[in-house]
């Protein structure tokens, strides 16, 4: 089975819930590596943990997640890319399936535009991105309420996550693995 890093951050929970729905999704599908970004693993701005990096190194498809901050990735999250700039430099991380996942406050909280970054983030390291074939709207059981293919976008409904969304996050997790399952 091929190997699914999840690489999130996330301050009050909702991006980790989504997170552990992606993993249910690639469950029997793929290895699933939970690797969570946090304060500790930034010193002096700088992200220094190693061995998130090193799963990656050896995972066939990554799923990142982040809530929407201001209008785009959190700063933890950057520090993680940022360091990742050395496995840009020799492509480390082509042809890896990559997949993208954020929570925000607002329906329309410029969530896309985290969603959009992943993907470049993506690009720039070769990898090959997966979004969500469900269109918004036409599903039968609501996933993708909000109507984004990049990837999994999502906020608070009445304090709680719809479980349309966690359902979209499972489908995200499942396509995932099964395309990193299909082409390993
Ligand atoms: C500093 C900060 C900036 C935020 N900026 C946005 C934003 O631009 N758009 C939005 O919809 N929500 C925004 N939020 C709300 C968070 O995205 C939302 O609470 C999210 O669910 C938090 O994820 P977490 O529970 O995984 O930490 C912001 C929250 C904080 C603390």
């Amino acid at each position: 089975m091929p190997l699914l890093a999840i690489v999130y951050f996330s301050i009050s929970g909702t991006t980790e819930s989504l997170a552990h729905a992606v993993a249910r999704g690639a469950d029997g599908i793929a290895h699933v590596a939970l690797c969570r970004i946090t304060g500790d693993d930034i010193v002096s701005g700088r992200f220094q943990n190693e061995s998130l990096l090193e799963t990656i190194d050896r995972a066939s498809a990554v799923a990142f997640g982040s809530p929407t901050y201001m209008g785009g990735a959190a700063a933890q999250f950057k520090a993680f890319a940022d360091a990742s700039s050395d496995r840009w430099t020799q492509q480390r991380w082509a042809n890896k399936f990559a997949a993208g996942f954020t929570a925000g406050a607002l329906a329309g909280g410029d969530q896309l535009h985290t969603l959009t970054y992943f993907s470049i983030l993506a690009a720039q390291h070769g990898m090959l991105w997966c979004g969500l074939d469900i269109p918004g709207g036409e599903d039968p059981s609501g996933r993708n309420r909000l109507g984004s293919q990049l990837g999994l976008a999502t906020h608070l409904v009445g304090g709680l996550l719809p479980q349309s969304d966690v359902s979209t996050a499972e489908y995200l997790g499942q396509r995932l693995a099964a395309t990193a399952s299909r082409n390993g």
